[in-house]
């Protein structure tokens, strides 16, 4: 069996004297996709973020690669893409604009490369128009172009289906299956009803949780 990317060993994240959750431990295998549910305010985008890298309350130990993550952060950094429940865009600048923006800071791709993954994500008509005259629907897919190019091989992914139309949603439930089938792991946060064929399921609420 490979090695875990990442391991989560009794995370346990508490809000307002609240515990979200506790002694959850959990591992994300490279070929997988786990979806982490529960209803609303159980802690999805906080265990998100955790995972992520970007909250720093709460207790436990999370492992890259088996060892622990504080001490090879640019690593981990490195080699995760997170795209949060908002869209991240900026709304006077185009998707492409955006699309360059988004991707600074990672290996620099020309131009055509960025082109063909707006097109792929049915922008091809609105690559030069200010993302604030674009639907909700098509603002969701500027961002998620970014998951044409990724090569990162952890994807920590919240809410991703929001405002996305059926073709959409197939769209996106294939590109998982297809990061999954390369190797890569996808951790994806979402109140749609997303059952992919051995999906991993981390269900979060009242207090406690569990692995499946
Ligand atoms: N920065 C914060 N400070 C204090 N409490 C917070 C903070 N962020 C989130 N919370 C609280 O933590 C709880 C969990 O929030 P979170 O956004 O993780 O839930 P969720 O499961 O993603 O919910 P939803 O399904 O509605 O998106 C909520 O009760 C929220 O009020």
């Amino acid at each position: 069996m490979s090695e875990p990317l990442l391991q989560a060993v009794d995370l346990q994240c508490e809000r307002d004297e609240r515990i979200l959750f506790r002694d959850l431990s959990f591992s994300i295998l490279p070929g997988t996709v786990t979806r982490v549910e529960g209803p609303n305010g159980s802690g999805k985008t906080t265990l998100l973020r955790m995972l992520a890298g970007l909250n720093d309350a709460w207790s436990g130990s999370l492992l890259w690669c088996g060892k622990p993550r504080s001490a090879q952060r640019e690593e981990f950094l490195r080699n995760t893409l997170y795209l949060g429940h908002r869209p991240g865009i900026k709304p006077l600048l185009t998707p492409m604009e955006n699309l360059r923006a988004l991707t600074a800071g990672r290996r620099p791709l020309p131009e055509p490369v960025l082109r063909e993954a707006l097109d792929g994500t049915g922008l091809t008509w609105f690559q030069d128009v200010p993302c604030r005259n674009l639907s909700a629907g098509q603002q969701r897919r500027v961002a998620l172009a970014r998951l044409l190019i990724a090569d990162e091989p952890l994807w920590l992914l919240d809410e991703v289906f929001t405002a996305i139309d059926s073709g959409g949603v197939s769209a996106i439930e294939d590109l998982l299956q297809q990061r999954a089938a390369e190797g890569g792991a996808v951790v994806v946060t979402t109140h749609h009803d997303l059952n992919l064929p051995g999906m991993q399921r981390i269900v979060l609420g009242g207090g406690a949780a569990n692995e499946c």
